[in-house]
């Protein structure tokens, strides 16, 4: 049998360390990307089960419902007690940068749906300063060359993300050398141009808790 990838490890401890945290019964908003994939498959596994999921994307829908787990509409339910949901980048603030996947856009809304927002990270996506990982922003396809070229008056590199189209039938442009330095601003700053359906950038409603993989095990922190 292979050895198992120390990240895929670290992934797969968080996760089930979330799935933990869960309320039988509840009704939870569940993310997307790899580690969320865990966390799904942990969810699955549970003796108690949720009642239903609002999912960040088609790709968690689908493996939710391949587990036998109810997806609900966003429009059905009034609020989430709880979030889980992955990020390419975390700073000790619980700010983060998402959107590797594509799903920022509903990612957002369900984080902002929700009261307690639970990020699940291997240790290599924790970080000092966000912006090495390239921003990803949603734009309609037709301000796909005006927001370019506003976000480099802002001191970006916009590249568009090839063969790519979001959940919501948008495209991605994937911003480097962005100075996030004041993520909040640089967060309103890019909502601020008209096109852009949602930036990748979660300042304004950063994570609760931060479950962090490591070597040592799972570490658990919150916005310093
Ligand atoms: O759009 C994707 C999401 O923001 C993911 O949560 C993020 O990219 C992290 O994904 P992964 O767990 O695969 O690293």
């Amino acid at each position: 049998m292979s050895t198992p990838n120390p990240q895929d490890e670290q992934k797969r401890a968080v996760a089930e360390a979330a799935a933990q945290r869960v309320e039988a019964g509840s009704i939870i908003g569940v993310g997307s990307g790899s580690t969320v994939n865990y966390f799904i498959d942990a969810l699955a596994k549970s003796a108690d089960p949720i009642r239903a999921a609002v999912a960040a994307s088609e790709a968690s829908a689908e493996r939710l419902r391949q587990h036998g787990i109810l997806v609900e509409d966003a429009n059905a339910v009034d609020g989430l007690a709880l979030y889980v949901d992955g990020a390419d980048e975390i700073n000790r603030h619980c700010q983060m940068i998402k959107g590797g996947g594509g799903a920022l856009t509903r990612e957002k809304i369900i984080a902002a749906m929700s009261r307690e927002f639970v990020c699940i990270v291997d240790e290599s996506k924790s970080v000092t300063a966000l912006g090495d990982f390239p921003l990803p922003v949603e734009v309609i396809p037709m301000a796909r060359s005006y927001v370019a070229r506003e976000i480099v008056k802002l001191g970006g590199r916009p590249e568009l993300r090839r063969e790519f189209t979001t959940d919501n039938g948008n495209v991605i442009l994937d911003v480097h050398d962005l100075n996030l330095g004041e993520p909040i601003a640089m967060e309103r700053q890019l909502n601020d141009l008209a096109g852009v359906v949602c930036n990748g950038l979660f300042a304004l409603r950063p994570a609760d808790v931060l479950l962090i993989g490591t070597a040592d095990g799972v570490k658990t922190a919150h916005p310093a």
